[in-house]
């Protein structure tokens, strides 16, 4: 008898392991940081009041602080000045007076940037040379202030500047070489400079000093600035002018200085894509749009030419840009001082190796640095659920085959048995001359003579020469979900989406790849393990994959399916612009949501088309190399899964609504990396339809109640044979597995969403292109001339430039949102600058020059 898996029995066998881990989690997760960091953001300011004050106050708190630990608290407290009271005074005493005088002052810049790396991880300067800078410097302060204080003869008034550490120093070196004390100091300054930032020229720093220049303002260190600033001016460009006036210096990002020759690549196959024109037809889904054509029929990866080698991004230091500083102060100097040269210098520097060994690759996942991936003691352990098949057990099933077969005149040459978590499979090698159709019309008879529901007969194993004969096990074994992910198959596994289903009859485990199926059609009647089976393919898929890496959408039309997951919007959910939840339950946003992936499809295949690249494995390894340039529009793209919870319910209610951009999505997105798992309990032929399921190549079933429904998802019986609870049965082409689904019950889960949703996030879930309903998109077709879009005049010349009748390449250049995008090109064709809408191709650009477009404008009296 199959051993029943009760859910809430399930979740009250939380052990004590569980809690203790909640508790490490809670001590040293990411909340902890955030504690302790704002702590010390606090901290920083607190003492800034208190040592701020002191320098008031100090003098008048000093007898209070004396006697505070002798005095009570709240007579010492009433009487201190400090505006932090007596714990202020107390603090500032010490580190001011007693220690390093107004070099304490330093401590609290070293405060602020820890607690705001903690709190933010972000590294507004490199904390560990800061630290440094701050210990020496403070020490060297108070021995100079010491110095001053001891030469003045002034202890009794100035003794605050120098703290008692800076007396002692002082003391101590007089003691030893009396007033050469202050060349001692000074030499350690100048030790301390010419190491810690790794000066071997004075020659510059007396430039320097005689040019009176001041470090431009920067976060960083200012003599390190200094020493920057001064390289700078050794590579100055003779031919160009100093350039304009720069109040800041640019950021990495931004000195990004691509040379691309994007017109090379040609852009006058861009297709209009306007909502009404993606909303083809049943006929016409079939067809492939123009761009995905052309990237899927490319043939191979094209080379890097040499019109893309520019596009690497520009090492950080180019000569080029003289700083600010140097332009206004020594402009001759940098003139007189390059060589001619060093104007053609930039050429061996285009070499893509060397930029990508100067910026290093491009990490998406900096923004979540810090995000740590789900910890496997978030799962559960099941011991007990180990269920063995016993070896009487084996013989007596394999005695009865072998009966049962030789009643009916057919004898084998051989048997094996093969023990699987569910079912044991059964090899026989007939004897000669037996025919393999009279086993497999014996189906039944051996079923009722093992008495055992869900027999199997594989007849023949492909590539085995055996005929395979599947039988239930009397107690069956549960996969927990801890063993499969935690198995080095799926741990190790190179995949680009790898999801681990569960384990095959041989008890192997069954790792696949989401993005090679490259979509999964889920099927099975209610309560055998479908929602199980959905979970563990999410969560293994955020086991492996980085929020940067990997959006989900998520329809839930039963509501309650995928809700669990709403935790980790922010960090793995996409949802269209202005909803308020990323998982969609309302027939009406499905339907949007999924003309709206059509959209990013058009819009990737796009700019795969215009980075040379066939699929997205490709484009992002481009991009990560730094050869795809952000400022022509290319990102980083992760992996989208659309997950369907129900796929009967939309059917019903939208029929061809949302048939249509599934069957679009599913013929034409694997290319550009967005992937589809749609599941249904009803697997009859109106709800997977013939469009649907001729472009999921994968699917798999749990048991179904009918032959019909089997042949319906699998194309052959044998999933109503199946014996439930996670049984399953995998196709993959033309490959049938039948695997035990893992199990993944609902706490865990919780724990993995929650694991996730507390760490830091992006601001909001990813944002999907605006779409809007036919509806909308008629409305707004009557244009009104009189309230041309402000953006109206700019998209007219970009289309009379490029000659080009393209939404998207506005959308692209104006960075515009597709809505806007389309109403502008409405009104271009209603002020006759293009024609009107042709299908697939772009419309033609009705305008040749732009004289002739300034007269249009004059016209419209703009
Ligand atoms: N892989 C599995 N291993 C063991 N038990 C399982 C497994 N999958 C499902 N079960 C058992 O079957 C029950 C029902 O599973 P599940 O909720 O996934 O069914 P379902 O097909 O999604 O049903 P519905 O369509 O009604 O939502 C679970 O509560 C669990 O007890």
């Amino acid at each position: 008898m199959a051993k029943k898996v009760e859910p809430s029995k399930q979740s009250s066998r939380k052990s004590a392991g569980n809690s203790s881990r909640g508790l490490k989690t809670t001590l040293f997760g990411p909340s902890s940081k955030l504690v302790v960091g704002g702590l010390t953001l606090l901290l920083s300011v607190l003492l800034l009041f208190a040592f701020f004050s002191y320098l008031i106050s100090g003098e008048a708190d000093q007898s209070v602080v004396g006697s505070a630990f002798n005095a009570p608290l709240h007579d010492s407290g009433s009487k201190v000045q400090n505006w932090l009271g007596v714990t202020g005074a107390v603090i500032a005493h010490f580190f001011i007076f007693r220690w390093f005088g107004i070099g304490a002052f330093l401590l609290l810049p070293l405060l602020f940037v820890t607690g705001v790396k903690l709190t933010f991880a972000r590294e507004i300067m490199p904390l560990k040379r800061l630290t440094y800078q701050v210990l020496f410097y403070m020490f060297w302060l108070s021995s100079l202030f010491g110095f001053l204080v001891m030469w003045t003869d002034s202890k009794a008034n100035l003794s605050t500047l120098s703290g008692g550490i800076g007396l002692f120093i002082n003391q101590f070196l007089y003691n030893l070489v009396g007033w050469g004390s202050i060349a001692i100091i000074a030499a350690a300054l100048f030790v301390f400079v010419i190491y810690f930032y790794r000066v071997d020229s004075l020659e510059h720093v007396a430039e320097k000093v005689e040019g009176m220049k001041v470090p431009r303002p920067s976060i960083g260190n200012p003599l390190k600035n200094l020493f920057r600033e001064l390289e700078e001016e050794e590579e100055p460009e003779p031919e160009k002018p100093a350039p304009p006036v720069k109040t800041e210096t640019p950021k990495p990002a931004k000195r990004v200085v691509p040379v691309i020759i994007e017109e090379d690549l040609p852009e006058e196959e861009e297709e209009e894509i306007l909502p009404e024109e993606t909303d083809q037809e049943l006929e016409e889904v079939s067809r492939l749009t123009e761009d995905a054509r052309q990237v899927l029929a490319r043939p191979v990866p094209r080379p890097v030419e040499p019109a893309y080698e520019p596009v690497v991004f520009e090492m950080p230091v180019v000569p080029a840009k003289p700083s600010r500083t140097a332009a206004k102060a020594e402009p001759d100097f940098i003139i007189e001082t390059a060589p001619p040269e060093e104007t053609r210098k930039p050429d061996p520097e285009l070499d893509p190796e060397d930029r990508l060994q100067a910026l290093g690759l491009y990490d998406p996942t900096l923004d979540l640095a810090r995000y740590q991936f789900p910890s496997i003691d978030l799962l559960k352990e099941y011991p007990a659920d180990k269920a063995q098949v016993t070896e009487e057990e084996l013989k007596s099933k394999k005695d009865t085959i072998v009966r049962t077969l030789s009643d009916y005149g057919i004898s084998i040459a051989s048997i094996k048995a093969t023990p699987g978590p569910t079912v044991t499979l059964y090899e026989i090698v007939p004897s000669a001359g037996v025919k393999i159709s009279r086993i497999k019309s014996l189906e039944d008879d051996i079923a009722l003579s093992l008495a055992a529901l869900g027999i199997r007969i594989i007849a023949p194993m492909p590539g085995k020469g055996t005929i395979g004969i599947e039988v239930p096990n009397k107690n069956r074994e549960m996969v927990s979900i801890r063993t499969v992910i935690s198995s080095d198959k799926f741990q190790k596994s190179g995949a680009e989406l790898p999801v681990v289903l569960g384990k095959t009859i041989s008890n192997e485990i069954f790792v696949t790849d989401l993005a090679k199926m490259p979509h999964l059609l889920i099927a099975g009647a209610t309560g055998q393990g479908k929602s199980v089976g959905m979970n563990v393919i999410l969560a293994s898929l955020l086991y492996k994959k980085h929020p940067a890496q990997l959006k989900f959408v998520l329809v839930d039309p039963k509501k309650v399916e995928l809700s669990l997951f709403s935790k980790i919007e922010r960090h793995f959910l996409a949802k269209l612009p202005g909803t308020d939840d990323a998982i969609i339950t309302d027939t009406k946003k499905v339907i949007y949501t999924l003309n709206s992936l059509c959209v990013e499809m058009d819009s990737r295949y796009e700019l795969l088309k215009n980075g040379g690249c066939r699929n997205l494995k490709e484009y992002n390894q481009k991009f990560v190399e730094r050869r795809l340039n952000p400022e022509k529009g290319h990102r980083f793209l992760p992996y989208i899964v659309l997950v369907i919870d129900e796929l009967a319910d939309l059917m019903m209610t939208a029929g061809k609504e949302v048939e249509t951009p599934i069957a679009r999505l599913a013929q034409l997105a694997r290319a550009i990396g967005i992937h589809l798992i749609v599941a249904t309990q009803r697997p009859s032929v109106d709800i997977i339809t013939g469009k649907i399921k001729a472009n999921f190549p994968a699917r798999l079933s749990f048991r179904v109640t009918q032959k019909v429904d089997s042949r319906t998802i699998l194309d052959t019986s044998g999933a109503d044979q199946l014996v439930g609870q996670g049984d399953m049965l995998f196709l993959q082409g033309s490959d049938m597995t039948r695997l035990q689904c893992a199990f993944v019950d609902t706490p865990e889960v919780d724990a993995i969403c929650d694991y996730i949703g507390e760490q830091q996030g992006y601001p909001d879930a990813y944002l999907l292109p605006e779409f809007e309903g036919d509806e909308a998109g008629n409305e707004e077709k009557d244009v009104d001339l009189g309230q041309l879009d402000p953006m109206f005049k700019d998209a007219a010349r970009l289309i009379v430039i490029h000659q080009q009748g393209s939404t998207s390449l506005i959308q692209r250049k104006m960075k515009l949102g597709y809505n806007r995008a389309g109403r502008i090109m409405d009104q271009l064709e209603a002020t006759g600058i293009v024609g009107p809408f042709e299908g697939s191709k772009a419309r033609e650009v009705l305008v040749q020059s732009e004289e002739r477009l300034d007269e249009i404008f004059r016209e419209l009296r703009l």
